[in-house]
């Protein structure tokens, strides 16, 4: 209801004076948003309190209309607002997916996004064309099926499980086709809105894993017979030496006997012929438990793995005899040779040098004796000297 007061304060709406004059609030929740004014020119005293009542109603109905208005624009203004920012975002987004798909096909290498149970999510055409899987058919697959060995893979996903990214893990993948190729893998985990995923990367090193073994080779194998050189040999019979502490074995150090004869009579070419022959015939009768390496020009080096003395000497000679028997054909010319050796246990711990040493004492006994005959030192020995 109107107090008196608010009454007296209102103005006419026209400059004619009303004969009846009344003055609403509009009244909500909120204290009073507007006010409604009637008034009435010719009848006096028209709002009657009983009238007064109705207009209340119609006043507090009224003004709720009223605030339900304002709350429906507000709410529009803020939906506008909300649309207005969901554009901004879904626009800032979508130009960071295209920045980011840019980047990974600009990527001068093979990449994949799989889920962590191996199944391609995306690829890159680089990929594709590695493992020899036409575009866009890698999506779904499997790429378990491309490692070589499954335990490389499970080696993989252990590193990338226990450091959560993996770089340069060296192994073999095979491409559809099976053709096999040395890969480093690089990966990392990424976490999407709703799972984990993995990003991979791959190099194809099989030119450097190739290059890598010829160095190897060349670097520990003798280019002339294909048997390891000194230093390979020396390296390999220390290794056996520590992984069987206590397995017996013995060393035979062997040299041509009149090589030099050999090589005057006939040519160093034929020299290199009979140093091949005697390397693949002696090679023949080993196994694969001896070390056999040239030491170099006409001087080779035997382990006898787990032999002891006297059966390496059995062996020795069975060597020294086949050699004996053999005959190198050069040109027309049918020739025989033989060799010296010295003989000694390699003893538990023992350098290998220090034990080759010894066995060329042997061998030097050996020559001095009249060659083609094989020697070992007395205090290995519980047998007579030959
Ligand atoms: N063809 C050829 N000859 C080699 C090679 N390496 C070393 N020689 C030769 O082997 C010969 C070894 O001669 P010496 O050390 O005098 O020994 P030897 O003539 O066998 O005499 P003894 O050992 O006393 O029986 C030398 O003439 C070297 O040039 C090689 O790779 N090829």
């Amino acid at each position: 209801m109107l107090s008196t007061n608010t009454i007296s304060l209102m103005m006419p709406i026209s400059h004619v004076q009303p004969r009846s004059l009344c003055c609403l609030p509009l009244v909500n929740t909120e204290p009073s948003i507007s006010v409604m004014v009637l008034e009435h020119r010719e009848t006096p005293n028209l709002f009657s309190s009983r009238r007064l009542e109705v207009l209340e109603l119609f006043a507090a109905q009224y003004a709720i209309s009223f605030e339900n208005i304002r709350l429906y624009e507000q709410l529009q203004q803020q939906n506008d607002q909300l649309e207005h920012t969901v554009a901004q975002r879904t626009q800032e987004l979508e130009r960071k997916s295209h920045y980011l798909l840019a980047i990974l096909d600009a990527l001068p290498m093979p990449y994949a996004l799989t889920t962590l149970s191996g199944e391609c999510i995306s690829s890159n055409a680089l990929l594709n064309e590695r493992l020899e899987v036409p575009p866009d058919q890698l999506t779904g697959q499997s790429m378990v099926q491309f490692y070589d060995s499954p335990e490389d893979r499970q080696r993989f996903l252990a590193q990338l499980e226990q450091h959560g990214s993996v770089s340069n893990f060296e192994c073999r993948l095979r491409t559809r086709q099976q053709q096999r190729f040395w890969a480093l893998v690089s990966a990392t985990y990424v976490d999407l809105q709703d799972e984990r995923v993995i990003f991979s990367t791959i190099s194809d090193f099989s030119e450097y894993k190739a290059l890598e073994k010829q160095l190897y080779q060349e670097a520990n194998t003798d280019a002339l017979t294909g048997i390891l050189n000194r230093r390979a040999w020396l390296a390999l019979a220390a290794k056996q030496q520590t992984a069987h502490p206590f397995r017996i074995s013995c060393i035979l150090m062997i040299d041509l006997d009149h090589f030099k004869a050999l090589n005057d009579n006939y040519g160093h070419a034929a020299g290199d012929e009979v140093l091949r022959q005697f390397t693949t015939s002696i090679q023949r009768e080993l196994r694969e438990d001896d070390l056999f390496g040239r030491m170099g020009g006409e001087e080779f080096a035997i382990v006898f793995g787990g032999l002891d003395l006297d059966r390496a000497y059995s062996a020795a000679e069975r060597l020294r005899t086949m050699v004996e028997g053999l005959s190198v054909m050069i040109d027309t010319e049918e020739l025989r040779f033989t060799f010296s050796a010295g003989l000694c246990r390699l003893r538990p711990s023992e350098p290998v040098t220090s034990a080759l040493k010894r066995a060329d004492k042997g061998l030097y006994q050996a020559k001095a004796s009249g060659r083609n005959q094989v020697w070992f030192e007395k205090e290995d020995a519980h047998r007579p000297d030959i």
